[in-house]
This record gives structure tokens, C-alpha cells and sequence, in this order.
């Protein structure tokens, strides 16, 4: 299949040089102007994996501007609050057959996304896969070979010839996906963990293992999980995990899977960037408002991740 990348920072790169290695068209696109450039004066991309064996891929990246294929499926990975921008400085090459499939993390993208592609037309899923972008031009892939897996659900949540092939594409490149049929549940089971893992790690500069050591993980990690799932009820969406399931699933990705990796949120606070957490939780918080429940812990959280930007930024 034919596929452009929207959005080539960490993770765009990572599912893109895959697809490409396993034999996939793939273009890459980005607004990153230092990303673009950096990648077209190196004739490509450095990649590690942990940290080691960094080597050069080659690859182009251009700007949305001066992009005129006409690709098949769309990957779209931006930063939430890069994703609008993206999306209308890229329309003048969308189309009505093409697809768009997304792995992003928090909620706000797929309004976003259904102004230029139909339901019908829109993957959407969660990735539990790390990657790290050491600066333009330069990352590194989190885990072994194969460790990272992805959940994949239609918007519809109807199965189709092409879904099956991306499936199929998506396991041969390496990405581990599975294919679910609960479209909020499915999103929402991620944004629960990222609402925890991410902000948590992030405020204290904790990698995932030393944040599932501290004797008061379980504590805060219940509490945060109960005023979720407290959300979900009320909103009607029904998590792939029950609330133990959903601690379980922390515990094992934080101990076992990616104890080494700090989350994205951290790297964006550690290089003095905007964080996703309102559309993370935030998302949670105006969810349960809706409903006339006041999601407490979530908002605090929100509100001391914003002071953990601050703090970086007058540090300095
Ligand atoms: N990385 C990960 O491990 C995972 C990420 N995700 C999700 O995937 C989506 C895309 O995330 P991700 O691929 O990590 O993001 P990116 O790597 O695309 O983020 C990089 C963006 O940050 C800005 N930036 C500015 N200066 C720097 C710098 N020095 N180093 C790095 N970036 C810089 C640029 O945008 P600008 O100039 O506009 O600020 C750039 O486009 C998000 O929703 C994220 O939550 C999901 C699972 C794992
Ligand atoms: C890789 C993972 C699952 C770790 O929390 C993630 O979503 C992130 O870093 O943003």
C-alpha cells in the first residue's frame, strides 16, 4: 500500500521507516521546519534503538506545501496541539477515498480529523510503543524488536477489505497490532494510562520504572483509575480493561515493558514544550463535567502538570 506520513517526529518516523523496511511506499511529511531541514541536509534520519546501534536511514521529508502524491492512507502522528495546523496546510491533497489512521495519544483528534476524513474512513487506535526524538533528524526506538504492540479500531467499528490489510501490513512491518470493535472504549483504555504514567513520571522526572517502585504508586494509580472509570460509566463508554485489569495493565507496562523509557510528556516538559495533559486529563475532567461529576484528581493533575512547564521554563 501507499501511505504518507503526517506528522514525522518520533513515532511518524518509527511506524514509516517499519512500513518502508517491510516494503511499503511510504512519504513523509512534516511542518517541523528544523526537522525538514535537518533530515534534507542528512539525506535522512539517525535511528537507535535504547540507545544503541545508531545508524543512518535515508529517507526525504517535505513540507505539506510541496506534497502532490496521492497516497492511499494518511498516518497521522502530530502532537494534539499541532494537528489542526497540519490538517489545513495538508488538505489540498486529500481526497475522498483516502483514508487516515491514527495512533495518537489523548482525545480532541478525532473531531479534528472527521473535517476532512468520513467516519468510514478513519483508523483510529493507541500505540504502547516508546519512542524517543533526540533532537531533528536523530531517534531513538524504545524496546526489542517487536515488543511494542498497537490496538487498531475502525470509527465505524465495521471491519473492511482495507482494514484487514493494513492489519496484515501493519504485523509484517513489526508494530504488533491487534484489531478491536470498541471505538471509545478502545481510546479511552489509553488515555486512562497516559493520565497516570505520563503526567505522574513527568512531574517528578521519573522513568516508568522508578515510578512503579515508589511504596505510593498503587495509592495514587487506584485513586486516578477509580475517578476515570467513574467518567466512562457515567459517559456510557465501556474501557477494554476493568479497573483492576487497567492497574495490572500499568503495573506490567511500567515494571516490565518500558521501565527505561520516559514518557513523551516528560521529553516534552524536559525540552520546554506545551504538553498534550488537556487533551489527557483534561479530556477526563470535561468528560465527567458533562455528566455534572467533578473529576478532582484528574483537574489537580492537569493544573500541576502546567506548573511542572513552568517550572522548566524558569529553570531555564
Ligand atoms: N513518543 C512516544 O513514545 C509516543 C507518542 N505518542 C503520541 O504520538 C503523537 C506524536 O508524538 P511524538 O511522535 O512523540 O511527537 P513528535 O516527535 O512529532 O513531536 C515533536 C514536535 O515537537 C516540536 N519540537 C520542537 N523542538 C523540538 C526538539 N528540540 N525536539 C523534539 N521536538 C521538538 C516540533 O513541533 P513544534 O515545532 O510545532 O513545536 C515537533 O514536530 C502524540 O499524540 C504522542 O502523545 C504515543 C505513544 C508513544
Ligand atoms: C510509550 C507510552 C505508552 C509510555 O507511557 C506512551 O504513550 C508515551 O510515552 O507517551
Amino acid at each position: 500500500m501507499h501511505y504518507a506520513v503526517l506528522g514525522s517526529g518520533a513515532m511518524g518516523l518509527r511506524y514509516g521507516i517499519l512500513l518502508q523496511q517491510s516494503g511499503q511506499q511510504v512519504d513523509f511529511i512534516d511542518t517541523w521546519k528544523d526537522q525538514v531541514e535537518t533530515i534534507a541536509k542528512q539525506g535522512g534520519v539517525y535511528v537507535s534503538r535504547d540507545g544503541q546501534n545508531r545508524h543512518f536511514v535515508s529517507l526525504k521529508v517535505c513540507y505539506p506545501e510541496d506534497y502532490q502524491d496521492t497516497p492511499d492512507a494518511f498516518i497521522i502522528f502530530t502532537k494534539q496541539m499541532g494537528l489542526q495546523e497540519m490538517l489545513d496546510r495538508s488538505c489540498h491533497f486529500f481526497h475522498k477515498n483516502q483514508y487516515a489512521i491514527t495512533c495518537m495519544n489523548g482525545m480532541g483528534h478525532i473531531e479534528k480529523i472527521n473535517q476532512y476524513f468520513d467516519p468510514d474512513k478513519v483508523i483510529a487506535g493507541t500505540a504502547m510503543i516508546g519512542t524517543v526524538l533526540n533532537g531533528a533528524g536523530d531517534i531513538d526506538f524504545i524496546g526489542k524488536k517487536g515488543t511494542g504492540t498497537i490496538n487498531l479500531v475502525n470509527q465505524t467499528e465495521k471491519d473492511t477489505k482495507f482494514t484487514d490489510q493494513v492489519m496484515a501490513e501493519f504485523a509484517k512491518a513489526g508494530l504488533g497490532p491487534t484489531l478491536t470493535h470498541n471505538f471509545m472504549g478502545t481510546l479511552m483504555t489509553k488515555v486512562i494510562y497516559n493520565s497516570i504514567v505520563n503526567t505522574l513520571c513527568s512531574m517528578y522526572q521519573l522513568k516508568e520504572g522508578e515510578f512503579i517502585s515508589s511504596p505510593n504508586a498503587k495509592k495514587l494509580i487506584t485513586r486516578l483509575i477509580d475517578e476515570a472509570f467513574h467518567v466512562c460509566d457515567l459517559a456510557n463508554i465501556k474501557p477494554l480493561n476493568n479497573r483492576d485489569e487497567e492497574f495490572e495493565m500499568i503495573v506490567h507496562a511500567t515494571r516490565d515493558v518500558t521501565p527505561l523509557h520516559y514518557p513523551s510528556m516528560y521529553q516534552d516538559i524536559s525540552k520546554n514544550r506545551p504538553t498534550e495533559v488537556d487533551y489527557i486529563n483534561g479530556y477526563i475532567y470535561k468528560l465527567g463535567k458533562k455528566y455534572g461529576y467533578n473529576a478532582q484528581a484528574h483537574d489537580f493533575l492537569r493544573d500541576l502538570v502546567h506548573l511542572a512547564e513552568h517550572a522548566e521554563k524558569v529553570a531555564q
